[in-house]
């Protein structure tokens, strides 16, 4: 009746992108204000919480790292030092759905949110240091965002550093059968969720699983068949890139890895036409090499450093005078 379309009239339209003056700030998933924390807005109007970790003095080259899923971009604090130290300037924000960023807990309505959002994160930075070399390093479904975003600007990166990224589905946890039962669900209960990520196939290091089980900024639920469907998505599309990837990489991977196949790696070495890349296999290394046993992950920080140093390009000679 006419009492319904009148109620329905006074709905107000409010542009959640323009908050009326004085309305509440935004705050992180953990209460904190965005004012009080460093941050991008990424293209939906979505908080990403960053970490940047500047040289004292001039830097030699930007690094982006990109985290997994599932995880944050904080335990990656001690590697950044490391490259903190040889002058790099290290960059990173937590992925839309993690950490202190918004957005719905670990699920993305599409990849490719991931890959604009690193886009926009490194052109900000470039547009502050538009002379600096560019790294990516990534790992596990941030090795994915890191190839997919090497992939979208071949150019744009001296080097992309690789820790056991996600390339090909495990295949115990893919095989066609559960491919095509994900595929039926996500159309009837896309929200449904699968097992969790088992923190025991991250490390040998129990300390390093503990941490990781008691970091209430990791998500422990159940991961939504939604989201496993946009990680077959982005590794079908992996498939379809590595045959035209150029670009130097250093690809690290541990040959007892449980949640990202090894052959995925081998494969990406193989069939990519790039003369500059190097692979490393770490014999029993689990998953999250940068925090497998302490001599791996030393030997995984010593690698990626050198490589990265190895790969800035020496100054023109204009440029050193
Ligand atoms: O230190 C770290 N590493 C972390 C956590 O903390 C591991 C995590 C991470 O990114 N992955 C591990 C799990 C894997 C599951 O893969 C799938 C599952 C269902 C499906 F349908 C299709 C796929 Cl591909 C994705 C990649 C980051």
């Amino acid at each position: 009746g006419s009492d319904v379309l009148s109620s329905l009239l006074r709905v107000s339209v409010t542009d959640s992108s323009m908050p009326e003056p004085g309305a509440a700030p935004r705050r992180s998933p953990q209460g904190v204000p965005y004012s009080d924390l460093p941050h991008i807005v990424n293209a939906d109007g979505l908080h990403l919480f960053c970490r940047y970790w500047e040289p004292t003095g001039q830097p030699r080259a930007l690094v982006f790292i990109a985290h997994g899923a599932g995880e944050h971009c904080g335990p990656y604090d001690e590697m950044a030092q490391r490259l903190k130290e040889l002058s790099l300037l290290v960059f990173a924000h937590d992925h839309v759905g993690h950490g202190q960023s918004e957005g719905d807990r670990m699920n993305i309505k599409d990849f490719q949110i991931y890959i604009r959002d690193s886009l926009q994160h490194i052109d900000l930075m470039k547009s502050r240091h538009p002379d600096l070399p560019v790294f990516i390093v990534g790992h596990s479904m941030g090795g994915a965002i890191s190839i997919l975003t090497a992939c979208e600007r071949p150019g744009d990166f001296v080097g992309v550093v690789l820790i056991a990224p996600l390339v090909q589905m495990n295949p115990e946890s893919a095989t066609p059968f559960k491919v095509f039962m994900a595929k039926l669900l996500n159309h009837m209960l896309p929200s449904l969720t699968m097992g969790s990520i088992e923190s025991k196939w991250l490390s040998r290091d129990k300390r390093q699983v503990e941490a990781y089980d008691a970091d209430e900024l990791n998500y422990h639920g159940g991961m939504r068949v939604s989201f496993g469907m946009q990680l077959m998505a982005a590794v079908e599309r992996m498939q379809r890139e590595i045959p035209s990837i150029s670009w130097p990489f250093l690809l690290l991977h541990g040959d007892a890895d449980k949640l990202c196949d090894i052959r995925g790696s081998r494969m990406m070495y193989d069939n990519s036409p790039s003369t500059d890349k190097k692979i490393k296999i770490y014999e029993g290394g689990y998953h999250a090499l940068h925090h497998d046993l302490p001599e791996v992950a030393e030997s995984v920080l010593k690698e990626l450093t050198t490589w990265i140093t190895e790969h800035i390009p020496a100054a023109t000679s204009q440029e050193a005078q």
